[in-house]
């Protein structure tokens, strides 16, 4: 939709964002740094992102990654996987986001995979709790991430971020939620969605969570996009909450045009068409925080095409800030 349409003033006023980046892929059960941050933010990405924030330079924060080995992937729990160094990192990430949002700045947290949802999401929480708001949460993703601790067949933490934000934190992560404020089941939304664990079925018909699958999409049509962004702000609009978290999962993109993520699935929209629903979406939706996670270059394909993807979705969720 463009500011005519959507009667903004052509001036914009460019929102105070803070970048946090963190090359983590311990979530999917691998060692080492991703490098997705930095490969995203190369060629000149940096300096069109700032442009697009009417800002001189992108207050960026990388999240420090523990050393982990491959020897310590059960060391802390008999079925998740690196839970403790995931947890060291996704605190220090629940601060510098907690600080950003303190500071009236939007924290956009590029990941890494999507365990690092757990201390966005927290940061997020804990602000919200100190100014009585409730959280909207958007998953734009193949996955639900629904898995409860307990409950989760892979043992990969990238599958449990959204259970733990709506608190089932099973003695995991307490100390994430000292205000005890947790994301509502009627609170979240997912679209893409064509993967999903029968636990996840189970506790998001339970929990009253709204399901935008990859299948309805398909049948819509061309134009959902605009129907599911009008969908889902109209569900934001009636929820009684007033914080919008949006997550964007690369993987919800179709695995031919996005090659570069560890659990591919296919059936999934076009990149056009995930770039429109970004548009449509923020051009109704005031976003206060954001996550872009998945993305890893070493899974990319020769001619890059999972960077480029990843690029155009992340400069298309700034884009989107500006207001
Ligand atoms: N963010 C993601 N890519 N999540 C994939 C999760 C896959 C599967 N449901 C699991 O729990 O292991």
């Amino acid at each position: 939709m463009s500011d005519h349409q959507n009667n903004q003033p052509a001036e914009h006023v460019a929102p105070e964002v803070k970048i946090f980046s963190s090359g983590l892929r311990l979530g999917t059960g691998r060692t080492g740094d991703s490098g997705a941050a930095n490969a995203v933010l190369s060629g000149g990405m940096d300096r069109l992102l700032a442009t697009r924030l009417q800002v001189k330079a992108l207050d960026y924060t990388p999240v420090e990654l523990p050393h982990v080995t491959e020897d310590q992937i059960h060391q802390d729990h008999p079925r998740l996987k690196y839970l403790e160094p995931i947890r060291q990192h996704d605190f220090k990430l629940k601060d510098g986001v907690f600080n950003a949002l303190q500071e009236g700045k939007i924290p956009f947290t590029i990941g890494g995979d999507h365990a690092i949802a757990i201390g966005t999401l927290a940061g997020v929480l804990e602000h919200s709790a100190s100014e009585g708001k409730q959280v909207f949460a958007l998953w734009f993703d193949a996955h639900t991430d629904i898995n409860t601790p307990s409950g989760s067949e892979s043992g990969n933490v990238h599958g449990v971020p959204l259970a733990v934000a709506q608190g089932h934190t099973e003695g995991l992560f307490e100390d994430f939620y000292p205000s005890q404020h947790f994301v509502q089941g009627p609170h979240s939304a997912f679209v893409g969605v064509r993967s999903i664990d029968p636990p996840e079925e189970e506790l998001a018909q339970q929990a009253g969570m709204h399901l935008f699958r990859a299948s309805r999409l398909k049948e819509i049509g061309p134009e959902w996009p605009v129907q599911i962004a009008e969908e889902v702000s109209e569900l934001y609009r009636n929820s009684g909450a007033s914080h919008f978290h949006f997550s964007f999962d690369l993987d919800g993109v179709d695995p031919s045009v996005a090659p570069s993520v560890f659990t591919d699935v296919p059936g999934g929209p076009s990149l056009a068409q995930a770039l429109r629903f970004v548009e449509e979406l923020m051009a109704r939706v005031r976003v206060d925080s954001m996550d872009f996670v998945e993305f890893d270059p070493a899974l990319d394909n020769a001619a890059g095409d999972g960077l480029r993807a990843a690029q155009m979705v992340v400069s298309k969720l700034v884009e989107g800030l500006r207001k």
